[in-house]
């Protein structure tokens, strides 16, 4: 068998697996027994690839005289979504184009005292709106080269990217009309063919894809939630809150009281309040179907801090916050009818929204399905963003206060003149983890359901009643069903906690700071994976170890939430069971969204990454 024909610290081209792409490596080392030569990719991408999709360097030199677009490209480089360079095409080289001497202008080129003609093909204004980030940065070598240097042989190069651009744009056209073909929109499908409305940024063209079971499993979901969580709240309150001890013995009244609501009420309306004043920095959100991004005032820690003063306030006051207490199952009921009026009013106002502004969901014809996963992206009254009010202000502040409640009635109910170790622990907690969430919210805004999802009953009720009322449900079991804990079993679990938290938290710090800029010299010891919508993905540190770090994370903390009520019940372990099925049930909408996006390369990450949340088990 002939020996390697590239020896280790060569550099050479590579064939991009699955691609006509070549790009810039080194060779590594050549294993004999494979025959596989490991390279070394020019953004840090290692592989194994084998001799026949290696070239020397020479083929994809330029002849003389004619200077490589790759060569100059590499000078002004703009952040491509090549592995280090932009690639060669197939194995032609870039030429120096003949010219028209008649059409072109002449202009003398300082650097090489030549004489060069050139003719540049005019770009129409349209050629700058493209969508994908590829097309982004073609335009933006485009325009360099342009201004840059007036002595420009590229009008091959030029015509090569035009041709991408118009191939996007082709692309385009082909997703929407299959989109629309399904969808069976017949009049929106004229619409978006015939009159293409250009748009101006990266936005995939998300497929419909049922989730949740589709109408039947909206309809359970819908119909078994509220009950569920009435009768989590119920044997809270019982003596033996062992699961099967529940005979239901309501009355209407034990649910609803006008009072209690129009307090409810108050309490969102001082919440939007806080929300619409005009103090904390402006963030924006990820591009919108339309190009634009919206902004969103971040005063969720503002909006906190102001409603410690006022508890404060009545407490100094000796305001009987114990109501809240008292009347829980009135106050949940309360939020119920509220998010179900919101939900109503959602699905009617988001008939007058137009086909860009709907998520990918919402464009289902499904009457039950729309209303639960929500139509509308970004539903706004003015500067009033109702989701990301409901997921940030209403849901997490809710949550805090209702945990504080909890505590008020556990010295209370069991006339202690401190809060017990394990009520402190899971207040603490959980009033960490909001901070943290109200610290990072600028991040919140690229999460799946700010970024992606309609704004529905799911959302509506998730928010406005699940996470404060269902989410406080161990502070809520510790009133009456006091635990004693050991400092060793503190110590243990605070330590579980911070493992979590750490996780959790470096692992959404990597890829926020990554999406940032992939370019961060911090960042620079993680291995990413170039994709071909422009994105790379991490695939090493947290992102290497599993998938969905940040949920391995969020499930240890949920766990360790719920240690310090001991084992006498499994009640105050639901939490843990309930973020756990929700975040794996999340891992497939996620991976569901990111083959869409990213597709082969997301099978190449999956790949390299095998795991989604806990290594060798899931
Ligand atoms: N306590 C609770 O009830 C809940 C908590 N959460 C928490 O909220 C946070 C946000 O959650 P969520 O939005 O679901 O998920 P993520 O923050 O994990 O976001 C998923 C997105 O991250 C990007 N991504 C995925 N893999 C990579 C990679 N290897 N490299 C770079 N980018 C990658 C993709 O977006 P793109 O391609 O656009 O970059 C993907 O769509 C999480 O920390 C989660 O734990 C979430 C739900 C409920
Ligand atoms: C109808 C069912 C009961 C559905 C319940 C789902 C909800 C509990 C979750 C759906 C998405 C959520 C998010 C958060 C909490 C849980 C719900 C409402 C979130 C506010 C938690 C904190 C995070 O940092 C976040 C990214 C802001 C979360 C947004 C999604």
């Amino acid at each position: 068998m002939p020996g390697p024909r590239f020896s280790d610290g060569d550099s050479a081209m590579a064939r991009w697996p699955g691609s006509n792409l070549y790009f810039e490596i080194q060779i590594l080392s050549f294993d004999s027994g494979s025959q596989l030569y490991s390279v070394l990719f020019k953004d840090g991408t290692e592989m194994n690839i084998k001799e026949s999709d290696i070239r020397s360097l020479n083929i994809f030199r330029p002849k003389r005289g004619s200077a490589s677009p790759s060569r100059r490209r590499s000078r002004s480089r703009t952040r491509s979504r090549s592995p280090g360079r932009t690639p060669t095409q197939g194995r032609s080289p870039a030429r120096t184009p003949k010219t028209d001497p008649k059409s072109s202008p002449v202009v003398r080129d300082s650097r090489k005292g030549d004489i060069l003609k050139v003719h540049l093909t005019p770009l129409k204004p349209q050629d700058f709106i493209v969508e994908t980030r590829n097309g982004k940065d073609a335009i933006t070598r485009h325009a360099k080269l342009y201004r840059e240097s007036p002595v420009i042989q590229a009008e091959e190069e030029l015509k090569v990217y035009e041709k991408q651009i118009k191939n996007q744009k082709v692309l385009r056209y082909i997703q929407r009309k299959e989109y629309f073909a399904e969808s069976e929109n017949k009049d929106v499908n004229k619409k978006f063919i015939l009159n293409p409305e250009p748009t101006r940024n990266i936005v995939p063209v998300e497929k419909p894809v049922v989730e949740f079971g589709g109408a039947i499993g909206a309809t359970l979901v819908m119909l078994s939630m509220p009950p569920l969580l009435y009768y989590l709240l119920h044997m809270c309150a019982q003596k033996d809150a062992s699961l099967w001890n529940f005979y239901p013995h309501w009355t209407f009244r034990d649910l609803w009281e006008s009072t209690v609501f129009g307090y409810f009420a108050l309490w969102i309306l001082l919440l939007e309040l806080f929300y619409l004043l005009p103090i904390g920095p402006i963030a924006h959100g990820v591009p919108l179907a339309t190009g634009k991004r919206l902004s969103y005032r971040i005063n969720g820690l503002f909006a906190l801090f102001f409603i410690g003063v006022l508890v404060a306030v009545l407490l100094y006051y000796k305001i009987n916050l114990l109501y809240v207490y008292q009347h829980l199952h009135q106050f949940a009921a309360s939020a119920t009818l509220l998010s179900v009026i919101l939900s109503a009013y959602l699905f009617v106002r988001s008939r007058k929204a137009s086909q860009e502004e709907l998520s990918a969901a919402g464009k289902s014809r499904n009457f039950i399905y729309t209303f639960f996963m929500g139509r509308e992206l970004n539903p706004r009254i003015g500067k009033f963003d109702l989701k990301h009010f409901s997921a940030v202000h209403a849901a997490l502040i809710g949550w805090v206060f209702i945990n504080f409640i909890m505590l008020l009635a556990e010295m209370d109910i069991q006339q202690l003149e401190s809060p017990s170790a394990s009520m402190i622990s899971v207040n603490a907690f959980q009033l960490f983890y909001v901070l943290h969430a109200l610290w990072n919210q600028e991040s919140m805004l690229s999460s799946l359901d700010i970024a992606h999802e309609g704004f529905g009953f799911m959302l509506a009720f998730g928010n406005l009643v699940w996470v404060p009322f269902a989410y406080s449900l161990q502070a809520a079991y510790l009133v009456k069903h006091p635990v004693e804990i050991s400092w060793a079993v503190l110590g243990a679990v605070v330590a579980m906690n911070t493992f979590g938290y750490i996780i959790f938290r470096s692992a959404n710090n990597q890829k926020n700071a990554f999406r940032r800029n992939p370019e961060d010299p911090r960042l620079s010891y993680l291995k990413s994976i170039p994709t071909s919508c422009g994105s790379p993905l991490l695939a090493s540190g947290w992102w290497g170890f599993v998938r969905h770090p940040n949920y391995l994370g969020d499930i240890i903390m949920a766990w360790a939430w719920c240690l310090p009520c001991g084992f006498n019940d499994v009640l105050p372990y639901f939490y843990g069971f309930f973020l756990t099925g929700l975040l794996i049930h999340r891992v497939s909408r996620v991976e569901h969204r990111c083959r869409q996006k990213y597709s082969h390369d997301w099978d190449k990450y999956c790949h390299l990454v095998p795991y989604r949340i806990l290594p060798y088990v899931y």
